[in-house]
C-alpha cells in the first residue's frame, strides 16, 4: 500500500492507482456481499484485505477451501488469490489500506429494533487505523441516519481526523442478487453513492465509477443513499404483500393467480410480483423495520410498510393452513411431512429468516416432517427441532403423506405430480406448492390431492 492522499488526487491518478495495484482495499465482513466486493475490487486491480471476526471463515478463505454459493465470487477469489489476504485484526488491515469498505451487517433484534454493535465495532477498528488521505466507504444496508449519527462520530473521535479535510466518508448501498453478485456490481446497476462532502463524493464515485459500466448515481448525502436501499427493498415488500392478499382472494374464487399476474403484468405499469410462503433472507424482511424506526424517531408512523410487513408474516401460516386441509382431504391423522426447500429463496444456501422454518414450526408438533434443500447441508435449527434434512429427493419423498414445496430452487422444476407419487410409493397423497413449482397441476393422477397459493384445490 502506497502512502497515498486520496482526496489530493486526480480522477486520473486515482483510477491509475487502482488499476496498478498500488490501492489496497480492507473490506470488512466477508459473507454474500464481503467477498462479491472483495472480487470485484480484485478484478479492478486493487490489492485486497479481507476482515472478519469469524477466525474458521478467514482459515477457510485463505486456503481457498470456503465454499461459497456464488461461484463465479468464489472462482474469481481464487484465481486472483496472490493480491487478497485475510484478516480478524481490523486495526491493521485499516492501517494497510487506503480505501476501507464496511459490508459487517446491522442486525436486527428479536424485537424488530436494529442492533449496532457488530457494525459499530467494526468502524471502531476502521477508525484506530485510519490514517490522512484515506476513503470509508459503508455498504451495509442501516437504518437512515447511521453514516452520519453513527460512523462519523466514531471515526473522528477515535482518529482525531476530519473529514473531508483529512479523510473521505461515503455510503453507498449493495444491491447484489447473490448468484449473479459481479455481474450486479459491474454491468447491471449504476453504483449509488452519498459522500459527506463533494469531496468524499468525488474520491468514491471515481473509484466505483472505474468499476460499475452503469456509472454511479451520486445523491445530495450519505441519508439520501441509505434511504435510496431501504426503499428499494420495502417497495419490494409491499409488492410481494400485494401479491399474496391477491392470490388468497384467486383461491377462494377458484382462480389461477399466475394467468391473472401474467395479463395484468402484460400491462407496462404493472409489476405484479409472486405469491409466495413469505419473505426471507436478510434483506427485504429487515430493511421495513429499519425505516419503521427512523419514522418512529421522527413521530411518523408507515402505515402501509407496516401493514405489508403483517401480511407477510402471516404467509407461512396461510401454507401451514393450507397443509393441515391437505391432512384433512387424505383423512390422515398424523401425517408424514416431506418439505422441499429450506434456502429463503431459489438456489442459494441462504436459509435466514427463511418461511420453511416458520411453516415447519407451525406443524412438527402434529405431523412427522422430513426436510429436503440441494443447497443446505446442515442446519442448527433442524438439529434442535429433532427434523432431518437430506439432499436426497428419494429419501425426502419415500412414505410422505403430503409434499410441501417451499423453496423455487431450479431443481423442483422438474417435478410432476406423477413422479412425487411414484417416488413416495403411496396411492394417495397431497401436494402443497406455495411456488407455483408444478406444471401439470391442472389434472392431478389419480390419488393426488394438489393445493396451492393462488389456485384452486385440483384432484383427480
Ligand atoms: N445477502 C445479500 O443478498 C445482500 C445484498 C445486498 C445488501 N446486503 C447487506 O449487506 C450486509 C452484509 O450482508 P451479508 O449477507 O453479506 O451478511 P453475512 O452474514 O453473510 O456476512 C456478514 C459477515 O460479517 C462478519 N462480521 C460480523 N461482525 C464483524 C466485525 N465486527 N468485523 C468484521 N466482520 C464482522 C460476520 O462474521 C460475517 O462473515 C448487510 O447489511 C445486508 O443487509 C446483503
Ligand atoms: C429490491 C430487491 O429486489 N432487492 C434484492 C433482494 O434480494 P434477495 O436476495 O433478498 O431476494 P428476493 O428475490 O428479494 O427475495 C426475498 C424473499 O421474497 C420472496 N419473494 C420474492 C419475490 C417475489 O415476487 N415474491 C416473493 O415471495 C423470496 O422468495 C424471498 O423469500 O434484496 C437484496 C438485499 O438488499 C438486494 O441486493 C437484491 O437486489
Amino acid at each position: 500500500m502506497g502512502n497515498l492522499n486520496l482526496l489530493l488526487m486526480s480522477n486520473e491518478d486515482l483510477v491509475n492507482a487502482l488499476r496498478s495495484g498500488s490501492l489496497t482495499v480492507s473490506v470488512y465482513g466477508m459473507g454474500y456481499v464481503g467477498t462479491a466486493i472483495a472480487a470485484v475490487w480484485l478484478r479492478a486491480g486493487a490489492r485486497v484485505i479481507g476482515v472478519d471476526v469469524d477466525a474458521e471463515k478467514i482459515k477457510k478463505l485463505d486456503a481457498c477451501e470456503l465454499k461459497l454459493s456464488d461461484r463465479q465470487v468464489e472462482e474469481e477469489l481464487r484465481r486472483l488469490k496472490d493480491r487478497i489476504s485475510y484478516t480478524t485484526d481490523g486495526v491493521e488491515a485499516s492501517r494497510l489500506s487506503n480505501v476501507k469498505i464496511v459490508t459487517v451487517p446491522v442486525y436486527l433484534g428479536k424485537d424488530k429494533r436494529p442492533i449496532f454493535d457488530s457494525f459499530k465495532a467494526s468502524i471502531e477498528n476502521i477508525a484506530r487505523g485510519l490514517k490522512v488521505g484515506d476513503l470509508v466507504i459503508i455498504e451495509s444496508s442501516v437504518p437512515p441516519g447511521t453514516t452520519m449519527d453513527v460512523a462519523l462520530p466514531i471515526l473522528e473521535r477515535i482518529s482525531g481526523l476530519r473529514v473531508e479535510r483529512d479523510y473521505a466518508l461515503a455510503y453507498s448501498p449493495e444491491r447484489i442478487y447473490v448468484g449473479r453478485a459481479i455481474a450486479d456490481i459491474e454491468e447491471r446497476y449504476p453504483k449509488v453513492i452519498g459522500g459527506v462532502g463533494p469531496i468524499s463524493s468525488r474520491v468514491a464515485s471515481t473509484l466505483y465509477g472505474a468499476i460499475a459500466r452503469k456509472g454511479t448515481l451520486i445523491l445530495s448525502n450519505p441519508t439520501a443513499a441509505e434511504f435510496e436501499k431501504l426503499a428499494e427493498g420495502a417497495y419490494r415488500d409491499v409488492n410481494i404483500a400485494l401479491a399474496n392478499e391477491l392470490a388468497q382472494l384467486a383461491r377462494l374464487l377458484g382462480l389461477d393467480f399466475d394467468e391473472i399476474r401474467e395479463a395484468a403484468n402484460s400491462q407496462p405499469y404493472s409489476n405484479i410480483h409472486k405469491p409466495g410462503p413469505g419473505v426471507g433472507g436478510s434483506c427485504i424482511p429487515v430493511y421495513p423495520y429499519f425505516l419503521m424506526y427512523a419514522a418512529e424517531r421522527a413521530g411518523f408512523n408507515m402505515k402501509l410498510v407496516q401493514t405489508a410487513r403483517g401480511i407477510n408474516e402471516y404467509a407461512p401460516a396461510y401454507v401451514a393452513e393450507l397443509i393441515k386441509t391437505a391432512a384433512g382431504e387424505l383423512g390422515v391423522s398424523r401425517p408424514r411431512v416431506a418439505v422441499l426447500g429450506l434456502a429463503f429463496r431459489g438456489n442459494v444456501d441462504d436459509t435466514r429468516l427463511s418461511p420453511s422454518y416458520d411453516i415447519i414450526n407451525y406443524l412438527r408438533g402434529s405431523m412427522d416432517i422430513i426436510v429436503h434443500d440441494p443447497y443446505v447441508k446442515f442446519d442448527k435449527t433442524l438439529e434442535e427441532w429433532g427434523i432431518r434434512l437430506t439432499n436426497s429427493i428419494e429419501d425426502a419423498l419415500k412414505g410422505a403423506n403430503i409434499v410441501v414445496i417451499a423453496t423455487d430452487h431450479s431443481d423442483y422444476g422438474g417435478l410432476t405430480l406423477s413422479r412425487i407419487i411414484q417416488l413416495t410409493g403411496l396411492s394417495s397423497i397431497a401436494v402443497v406448492d406455495s411456488r407455483h413449482m408444478i406444471k401439470d397441476w391442472r389434472n392431478p393422477p389419480p390419488g393426488v390431492v394438489y393445493l396451492a397459493v393462488g389456485r384452486p384445490t385440483a384432484k383427480a
